[in-house]
């Protein structure tokens, strides 16, 4: 498949999440949703339109003076990020190339909020499939945003998480029904809500129901940024789906490496 980027787009900075001295581009395996376990190179997308208070990237958005909370406000030593300290620039085409020398069939392109960027990443995927022209792409959204229809047929995979009322802002800011329905009808979308409370169901079904979502396209997930708490609400989240015809959805790489970056 050939991509055009518009010729205005060419060259306009990324601004990924930095990790170490360079952006957080890491090679691992997919750790949610329906393609968990396959090998696949993460890119971190800086910036994000929420603020949800458990967000577990927020080196990607809570900067020094802006005014949200944060559930790790309580932690002592916990401070809001300089932006300079946390963010990364580089051109679409570096980023490529820094996907590409993993030498790996599948890219997810995380955040953040990546379709804040998706000229951008547009421009990325197109380089990286000039190369490697069955390469996969997913990308994990909060469900916000209506991506360009180019940036929708470039794109393999949407992992849509809609965010509930336990992330703390105003059901104004976190809903966009035609972005909802939009996914909802697209086949290459996958819906993943964290799940913290038996709650949080009536929300969803709710969500569901008026946004035209089907069931088999749900993942459930439970809450948690390390095992033991993923262990708290495991066994009732299952009864959940197996009652409700969802599909379960762990945390693998928490399993796996507890709450690092990087991996
Ligand atoms: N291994 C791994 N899998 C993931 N799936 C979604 C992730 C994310 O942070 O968006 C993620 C992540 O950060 N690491
Ligand atoms: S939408 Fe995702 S990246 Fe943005 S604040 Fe919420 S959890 Fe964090
Ligand atoms: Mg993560």
């Amino acid at each position: 498949m050939s991509i055009r980027v518009h010729p205005c787009f060419l060259g306009a900075a990324m601004k990924l999440a930095k990790l170490g001295d360079g952006p957080e581009i890491f090679h691992t395996i997919q750790g949610e949703g329906v393609s968990v376990g396959m090998p696949a190179v993460f890119i971190r997308a800086s910036r994000c339109n929420l603020h949800c208070v458990w967000c577990d990237t927020d080196h990607t958005w809570n900067f020094e003076g802006t005014p949200w909370p944060h559930e790790k406000d309580e932690v002592p030593g916990y401070a809001k990020h300089r932006k300079a300290d946390v963010t990364f620039e580089l051109t679409p085409l570096e980023a490529a190339g820094r996907v590409m020398a993993y030498n790996c069939g599948r890219t997810v392109i995380t955040g953040g909020e990546p379709l804040l960027q998706e000229n951008a990443f547009l421009e990325m995927i197109g380089r990286i499939r000039m190369e490697d022209p069955d390469h996969q792409f997913e990308v994990e959204t909060n469900g916000t945003r209506l991506p360009s229809p180019a940036f929708h047929e470039a794109v393999n995979q949407f992992n849509v998480s809609p965010k509930l009322a336990n992330a703390g802002m105003a059901e104004s800011l976190i809903r966009n029904p035609a972005a909802l329905r939009f996914f909802a009808a697209s086949p290459k979308a996958w819906f993943k809500f964290v799940v913290a409370e038996p709650d949080d169901m009536r929300e969803i079904e709710a969500l569901c129901g008026s946004h035209g979502i089907s069931r088999h396209r749900v993942l459930l997930m439970p809450e948690g940024r390390v095992s033991a708490e993923l262990d708290r609400s495991s066994a009732w989240l299952a009864d959940v789906c197996r009652d409700g015809g969802y599909r379960f959805c762990d945390r693998l790489h928490i399993r796996i490496w507890g709450d690092k970056r990087g991996v």
